[in-house]
């Protein structure tokens, strides 16, 4: 396991790996062999963070929520350190077998499931793999049962309460996911009535800090209220994930023990506990490598132009995230320190990583990072402006995922219809 070498002096298996924490000498080596923009993901630190999930949630079932990051290598470390897989649709369900999770040790969340995901989970679990599927409808249990199928079946229940660092990922009271609260112990039935009913399931939001715990505290009291109303106890309890990380240098880390006491305390049910972290497995595992193409003098700011924009990294267009970004080419001292307005390639206002970030004075061909990356990053990385999607690779330089080229961005094109 690698040691982190942290600014604030702590080592090893701490709470949070900042972006100062990378060693600069590698990410620049690893930019000049594979260029940029560049994802590196550090799969060491992947495995840091679930043992420090398992550690805080010794009696309950973690599992991974495959959408933070699907890397191949990511998902191998994960099922290595023994967390189960949530995924969000069948493609996830297929990446995650495809890297060795048990099957029983997947669980899908059918958020209005496009019929051709029920069509293909289906097939696989009549090929024998016997996972769980989560549905938030009862409409989704007729798809599955016209489909013979007659497996585990959890259902997601709206739990009215929801939380998120943005309105758009502040998922519990938002009604597309789950049965109505109240609905809730007849779809269970409905349930028994198509396949084995073994879990009730709830998701608060992402991104909830450790000030912010009260909805999802709220949250795990209703459902496990709901589970000791049922008639017979689920097998499981999924509470969902959404436990949030630091993005900004002052940021604390999430306290997982305060957090773990915290659902324990609300779990009064026989049934097993489920987490299913994603951000907390990947966020600080991951980090984006982008060059300064231009520098602009204007009235306001600063203008760095860069490399990697809203199709590499999409969080701070679509939330006002915030990432931290570093120059790697010179150090404050070296150069003049300059507020800049940091924007991507891509002909869209939205297409800003960052403003008013003092860097040494920027000039044309420095190599900046852009930290804690590692979590819907490259999984919401588009094609947008026809701009190829960015490599990935490990921080030892394996390769995670090629760079797109020109070439691939018309390879769907024409051609007949699968
Ligand atoms: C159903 C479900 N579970 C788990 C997660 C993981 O959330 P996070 O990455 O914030 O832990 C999400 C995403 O918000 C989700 O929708
Ligand atoms: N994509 C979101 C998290 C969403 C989780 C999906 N339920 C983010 O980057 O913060």
């Amino acid at each position: 396991m690698s040691e982190s070498n942290t600014g604030d002096g702590t080592t090893e298996n701490s709470a949070v790996r900042r972006p100062a924490d990378w060693e600069a000498d590698r990410l620049r080596d690893l930019a000049s062999e594979f260029g940029t923009p560049l994802y590196v993901v550090d799969p060491d630190r992947v495995r840091q963070n679930c043992e420090r999930l398992l550690g805080a949630f010794p009696d309950a079932t973690v599992d991974y929520a495959v959408k933070a990051n699907t890397a191949r290598t990511v998902l191998e470390t994960v099922e290595d350190a023994g967390l189960g897989a949530e995924c969000a649709s069948a493609g996830e369900v297929r990446r995650a077998l495809d890297a060795g999770f048990a099957p029983e040790e997947v669980r899908y969340t059918a958020v209005n499931p496009p019929a051709a995901d029920l069509d293909a989970v289906v097939e696989w679990w009549r090929e024998g793999a016997d996972l769980t599927v989560t549905v938030g409808a009862r409409t989704t249990l007729d798809a599955l049962a016209e489909r013979g199928y007659d497996g585990r079946l959890c259902v997601r229940v709206n739990p009215e309460v929801g939380a998120g660092h943005h309105a758009k990922v502040t998922t519990g009271d938002a009604p597309q996911f789950g049965v109505p609260f109240d609905d809730a112990t007849d779809a269970a039935s409905a349930a028994s009535e198509v396949g084995e009913f073994v879990g009730l399931h709830a998701h608060v939001g992402s991104g909830v800090s450790g000030d912010d715990l009260s909805a999802h505290e709220v949250l795990v009291g209703r459902m496990a209220m709901l589970a000791d109303e049922l008639d017979e106890s689920p097998e499981f309890v999924s509470v969902g994930g959404g436990f949030g990380v630091p993005y900004r240098r002052e940021d604390p880390p999430l306290d997982l023990d305060a957090v773990a006491d915290a659902t324990r305390a609300a779990f009064d049910c026989d049934a097993r506990l489920v987490v299913e972290p994603g951000r907390y497995v990947v966020a600080d595992a991951g980090i984006l490598l982008t060059e300064v193409t231009a520098v602009k003098e204007t009235a306001e700011t600063t203008v760095v132009g860069v490399d990697a924009g809203m199709t590499t990294l999409l969080r701070p267009a679509l939330y006002d995230a915030y990432h931290e970004v570093r120059s790697l080419s010179a150090s404050i001292d070296d150069r003049v320190p300059t507020s800049c307005l940091v924007a991507g390639p891509v002909c869209e206002t939205a297409d800003v990583l960052g403003e008013e970030r003092v860097l040494p004075e920027p000039k044309r061909g420095d190599l900046l990072s852009v930290g804690t990356t590692g979590a819907y990053g490259y999984e919401m990385a588009s094609t947008y402006n026809s701009r190829p999607r960015p490599a990935v690779v490990t921080l030892d330089g394996e390769t995670v995922a090629r760079r797109e080229t020109l070439a691939d961005l018309t390879r769907l094109e024409g051609g007949e219809q699968s």
